[in-house]
């Protein structure tokens, strides 16, 4: 028989520790601890350059993309339909999950070997200090339903309903995106129907939660990564103090969101690989706010574990990667983190 992998069963080989897992008590904390100072994170860069801004339906939209994914890795997204209410509401659940005392958090901590649940973020494991972080991570509505009923035992039916309704706009959206992606790539529509099936996309949910800091400058609030599927979809609560994408020649750039409910896409590194390099896998980190707490919503998307990616040939360029399937990739993920890319090229 043919088992498939999914996203959450392929962390199961790769055990952490608990101390990698759970998070600190922020609340618990007066002085920014050494564990978590950062030797002086570089402030972000004053261009005045601002993130491209894609529009669905406009007639530019398709053009734009082209221009945001090869010089940007990153673009905002306006034009979708999901509604400032249901980006509300993510928000509020989130912000309800996060303000619970830590020992019912822990209550859904994610498992030693587990990729759902309450925790501090995978790649910490990479870094030597600690992130003012702490996240809640969904994959499916079986884990989602479990780790709800711990935290609010009487409770969690509203928590669930928001975020089965969040995870199945975001899957359509994400479909449409796909598809302009590859569009821009001059795939085919068969290629369509293997990086889209929304029955084995590859999907997982993170609600971040950056809280009050009491010396942020010192404090990083997500460190630099790539994001590892097609792309994400981010949702962010405030204009400011956030997200910041590295740009070639230019240095870290703000990308909060243009206008209430615009989200920003940023591409990963499947959409890389596919691309032979062409589109930016963009490193990017979340600065903690000066003043008061952050929530971001992340949507990760990519196809089916089983799916082999083959770079999209170019006249006159070589490959740039050899081919690898999403299930492989990710185990290289795991244990290269940010050289996992140069551990697949092409010799
Ligand atoms: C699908 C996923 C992407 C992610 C690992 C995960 O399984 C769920 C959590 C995601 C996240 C969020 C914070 C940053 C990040 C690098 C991490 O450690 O966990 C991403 C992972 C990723 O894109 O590789
Ligand atoms: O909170 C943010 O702005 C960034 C979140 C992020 O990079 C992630 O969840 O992978
Ligand atoms: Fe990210």
């Amino acid at each position: 028989m043919n088992f498939t992998t999914s996203l959450r069963d392929s962390y199961a080989g790769a055990p952490l520790p608990l101390h990698l897992i759970t998070p600190l008590d922020f609340r618990s904390i007066e002085a920014l601890p050494a564990s978590h100072r950062w030797p002086d994170p570089p402030g972000p860069d004053q261009s005045e350059q601002p993130v491209p801004l894609v529009s669905l339906g406009s007639p530019q939209a398709a053009k734009i993309l082209n221009h945001a994914c090869r010089e940007w890795g990153v673009f905002q997204l306006t034009g979708h339909d999901i509604s400032l209410g249901l980006l509300e509401d993510v928000v509020c659940h989130a912000r309800r999950l996060f303000e619970l005392p830590l020992a019912v958090k822990t209550r859904a901590l994610r498992s030693a070997s587990g990729g759902t649940g309450y925790g501090m973020a995978r790649m910490s494991r990479f870094f030597d200090k600690f992130m003012w972080h702490e996240g809640f991570t969904i994959m499916d509505c079986c884990s989602l339903g479990q780790d709800a009923r711990a935290l609010w035992p009487q409770d969690y039916i509203p928590f669930c309903d928001t975020i089965q309704k969040y995870q199945n706009k975001m899957k359509k959206l994400c479909q449409l995106i796909t598809q302009l992606i590859l569009d821009s790539l001059g795939l085919s529509p068969t290629d369509f129907v293997e990086w889209s099936n929304p029955g084995t996309a590859s999907t997982a949910l993170q609600l971040n939660y950056y809280p009050p800091c009491p010396d942020p400058a010192h404090a990083m609030g997500l460190a630099p990564h790539t994001d590892t599927l097609s792309f994400t979809v981010l949702h962010q609560d405030r204009c400011a103090g956030g997200l910041e994408i590295l740009k070639g020649g230019t240095g870290w750039v703000p990308a909060a969101p243009l206008a209430r409910g615009a989200l920003v896409v940023i591409l990963g590194d499947l959409v890389h690989i596919l691309s032979n390099g062409a589109y930016a896998s963009v490193v990017h980190r979340a600065r903690v706010p000066e003043t008061g707490d952050r929530i971001s919503v992340a949507y990760f998307y990519g196809p089916s574990m089983d799916l082999e990616i083959t770079p999209v040939a170019v006249e006159g360029e070589e490959q740039r990667f050899r081919s690898v399937t999403v299930k492989d990739y990710v185990k290289l993920k795991e244990k290269y983190f940010n050289d996992a890319l140069s551990q697949l090229a092409a010799s």
